[in-house]
């Protein structure tokens, strides 16, 4: 069932400050910047790659699976070259969920698919903290970078890439860690020693993981367990466990929740067929994120309509989502309490 949504609900929808735990930076890579990236970079794409925006568009609209979409994802960011590209990239994200309301954004990002085209740590993570500082200083925006290790590589691979990132975590500019890529064939336990050298010598990175999207719940148990997550990215299938639903409502573990991502992947049919009910009604928290908005058709705000056409929430439901969207958030207090306020703000304005 679809509702329309009332020119007040969208522009409430529009204001509400919303903070993003699940975007890839290199998934917002549309062709508006692929197409002359290549060009300036003088790559020359793989023969099979679409040569028209409007060929790639159709790539994008039909998607079978994740990894039918991650062979596209990993070809498309073999574009990014140098410093200035990566800020680019970055840059033009930042401006684009500005416009869209982003208060906080928790941006991934895949060194590893850097690495092996022989692109540096440096050139990568300079790139993304420059448009990350711009970001800050001129919209206003928290940021927080969190690198995630590519499952369908070997976990030693894993553990090299954490000894490169190093001197940026020392630094503060990369804050968490997360895992992604291919998930089923390649389950949480593979990654134990990368995330428990982490917890070891960098305690106070946070430790995040993509679990539940394509993997059933035993993902999720295994990250939280072994990984020892406290925040899980997507969570989709957590539906289908109840001890589990228990223990992420006890333990307030967020879920990073991308709507258009689980339709466009085929993960879910309809995007109102997600468990956003069942995961309210218990109290798991969740928020609502883009993952590689450019591939699947919108940024932060068009996944916020996407459940609102499917849900029909009213404000107070609203004001919850956003809320927990801030208490989930790496940041300190104070600006925790920023956010909550101006949350406050735009609800009473809208009640
Ligand atoms: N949705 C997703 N799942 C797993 N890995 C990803 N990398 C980029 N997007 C991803
Ligand atoms: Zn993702």
């Amino acid at each position: 069932m679809s509702t329309e949504i009332s020119p007040e609900m969208h522009a409430f929808l529009h204001e509400l400050p919303k903070c993003e735990h699940h975007v890839h930076l290199e998934g917002t890579l549309g062709p508006e910047l692929l197409f002359p990236l290549a060009k300036r970079n003088n790559i020359e794409l793989p023969k099979d790659f679409p040569t028209t925006v409007e060929e790639l568009q159709y790539k994008y609209d039909n998607f079978k699976d994740l990894q039918d979409f991650l062979d596209l994802y990993y070809v498309g960011m073999g574009v990014l070259i140098t410093e200035e590209d990566f800020y680019e990239l970055a840059w033009a994200y930042f401006t684009k969920a500005h416009a869209d309301g982003l208060h906080h954004a928790e941006t991934f990002f895949d060194p590893q698919g850097h690495l092996e085209r022989g692109i540096s740590m440096e050139t990568v993570v300079n790139g993304f903290k420059k448009a990350c500082d711009q970001a800050e200083k001129e919209l206003g925006i928290t940021t927080k970078l969190i690198m995630c290790l590519l499952r369908h590589l070997p976990a030693k691979d894993g553990l090299d890439t954490i000894q490169l990132a190093k001197p940026y975590y020392q630094k503060g500019w990369i804050h968490g860690l997360g895992l992604d890529s291919s998930e089923k064939p390649f389950p949480p336990e593979l990654f134990e020693e990368c995330y428990a050298h982490m917890a070891e010598h960098h305690p106070e990175v946070l430790l995040t993981a993509h679990a539940g999207e394509e993997g059933g719940p035993e993902f999720i148990h295994k990250s939280l367990d072994l990984l020892n997550v406290t925040r899980i990215d997507h969570g989709v299938n957590s539906i289908k466990d109840p001890l589990l639903i228990k223990k992420l409502a006890e333990q307030q573990t967020m879920l990073s929740l991308c709507p258009m991502s689980n339709l466009k992947l085929r993960v879910v049919e309809d995007i109102g067929d997600l468990p956003i009910r069942e995961w309210i009604a218990a109290g798991v928290p969740f928020s609502i994120n883009s993952d590689d908005p450019a591939y699947f058709g919108g940024y932060i705000l068009d996944n916020y309509l996407a459940v609102q056409d499917k849900f029909g929430f009213d404000i107070p439901t609203w004001k919850l989502i956003a809320q927990n969207g801030v208490n989930g958030s790496f940041v300190a207090k104070a600006r925790k309490d920023e956010l909550l306020r101006l949350i406050d703000e735009v609800c009473a304005k809208h009640q």
